[in-house]
């Protein structure tokens, strides 16, 4: 027995219907008390929408509305659950809602239908975050990931893999059971082959964090180069507005700007920068050009821009961080004046923000930076994110050591518990085993009503 929970699941704000929801065992009865249709909610069929009036406790009309009772197992939640949809008035939605409390139902916390649903087995742990993510996607790809996220990929791989350890677990308990058994070789090596199969679907999962991360928060993507080559008209060519001053006075942009934007699906948050000069006395340029620097080393892509129509030799490059080559792209700038032939052997991107000529190629190498060829084409995308990437490590770092101590046969017993620790790992992730204490931490994001 659970207590029931109330809620107002659309966005507040004026609308054509907002939906309320009740979930718990006493759903249908706080439901009935406020409810006046064709028959009392426990006799109306499941999972059909029923027209009737919302009354007060005088019995006077509140609102005309559709109620939809969902009996529990066969719910959101799992439980009993009442939806009434009414008029979309901040009023009206809001007396409501306070008739449900008054009936006995409680305000649900954020994210506690959803929770209710995971407690109820309805959904695993990632499928619930799926949700989450579905509801903040910004760009088409986060969209994508999260609807298949949704649909149980990612839980899915997940159970799988728990499963192969527990048949591990099985072979290697039943040595223990014998000691005086040694493990005959073939036995040994398709163990050994199983673990390294699963760090290889470890491997590959482990590797579409970074996307995970770029999907949720967005590419940090800095504009940077020397001052007067044009960052700020880059920014304002590929926002689409005015955002930043464009002047012909170096050192116009003396503190950073930032602007979110969607390219090829996927988002990019995009930092106009203070121009990197040598020297330079001026107190407050100083201290812009200090904010470039820290910008650079947090960033994903770097978007360094230079006058392309001058000689390569003029110019004073932004040194490229080691391992960062994939995210830099050079971009010569003011091709309108033409460029000049000391850059034709360097790999870069023409580009004039006064006539927007280049401006495709420049989106196109924004999004190679970012995202695997591999990734695009490929219509499995899945994207995990820092909870799920840290239980993989875990696991990852748990079976190496077990394969380790199988090899210098320290005792199969030893194996088990690496093998058995990889397991807790990832049931964590699908919320398989005990996860008392994250769940706070997921669930407490959530919107209210969801
Ligand atoms: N009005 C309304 N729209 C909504 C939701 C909702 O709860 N109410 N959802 C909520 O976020 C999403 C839809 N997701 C849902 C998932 C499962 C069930 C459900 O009743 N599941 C039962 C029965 C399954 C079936 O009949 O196939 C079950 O799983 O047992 C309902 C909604 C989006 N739109
Ligand atoms: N011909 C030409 N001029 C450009 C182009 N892009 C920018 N400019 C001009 O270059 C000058 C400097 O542009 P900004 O965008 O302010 O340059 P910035 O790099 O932000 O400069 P600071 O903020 O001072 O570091 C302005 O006069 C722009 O109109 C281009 O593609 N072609
Ligand atoms: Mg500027």
């Amino acid at each position: 027995m659970t207590d029931t929970i109330a809620a107002i699941s659309t966005a507040f704000g004026e609308a054509a219907i907002s939906v309320l929801r009740v979930s718990g065992t006493e759903a249908v009865r706080v439901g009935d008390s406020i409810f006046r249709g064709k028959a009392p909610v426990a006799e109306l069929p499941s999972r059909v929408q029923h027209l009737g009036r919302i009354v007060d406790v005088s019995d006077a009309t509140v609102d005309s509305v559709l109620l939809t009772v969902f009996r529990g197992p066969a719910s959101y939640t799992g439980e009993d659950m009442v939806e009434i949809s009414c008029h979309g008035g901040i009023l009206v939605t809001r007396r409501i809602y306070e008739l449900l409390l008054a009936s006995g139902a409680r305000a649900a916390e954020p994210g506690e239908f959803t929770q209710r649903a995971f407690l109820n087995g309805k959904l695993d742990l990632t499928q619930a975050e799926a949700v989450m993510d579905l509801i903040h996607a910004q760009s088409e790809l986060a969209l994508q990931a999260a609807s298949q996220q949704l649909e149980g990929r990612l839980g899915h791989t997940a159970e799988q893999m728990r499963e192969d350890l527990i048949h591990l677990l099985a072979h290697l308990e039943a040595y223990i059971d014998f000691p005086e058994e040694d493990i005959d070789p073939d036995t040994g090596d398709a163990m050994l082959k199983r673990m390294e199969a699963l760090q290889t679907t470890l491997r590959s999962l482990l590797e579409t964090a970074e996307h995970g991360r770029i999907l949720r928060s967005g590419a940090r993507t800095v504009i940077c180069g020397e001052p007067n080559v044009g960052k700020s008209s880059l920014l304002n060519l590929l926002t689409g507005f005015e955002r930043a001053i464009v002047s012909p006075q170096a050192g116009t942009t003396r503190d950073t700007i930032e602007e979110m934007l969607h390219i090829h699906g996927l988002p990019f948050r995009l930092v106009d920068t203070a121009g990197l000069r040598q020297h330079t006395s001026d107190f407050i340029e100083q201290h812009g050009m200090e904010r470039t620097r820290k910008e650079l080393s947090q960033a994903d892509v770097i978007l360094e821009v230079v006058d392309g129509s001058k000689p390569q030799a003029e110019a004073h490059r932004v040194p490229v961080p080691a391992g960062r080559e994939k995210a830099h792209v050079l971009i010569l700038n003011k091709a309108d004046l033409g460029t000049h032939d000391s850059w034709s052997e360097v790999s870069s991107v023409a580009l004039s923000c006064s006539s927007a000529l280049g401006v495709e190629a420049l989106r196109n190498a924004m999004r190679d930076a970012v995202w695997s060829s591999a990734a695009s084409g490929n219509a499995q995308l899945v994207a995990i994110n820092a909870r799920h990437k840290s239980c993989f490590e875990r696991a990852s770092a748990a079976l190496r050591e077990a394969a380790e101590t199988f090899r210098a046969s320290t005792g199969t017993e030893f194996v088990a518990l690496h093998v058995r620790e990889a397991m807790q790992a990832i049931g964590e992730v699908t919320g398989r085993v005990d996860v008392e204490e994250v769940l706070g931490a997921i669930f407490s994001t959530f919107c209210i009503g969801k």
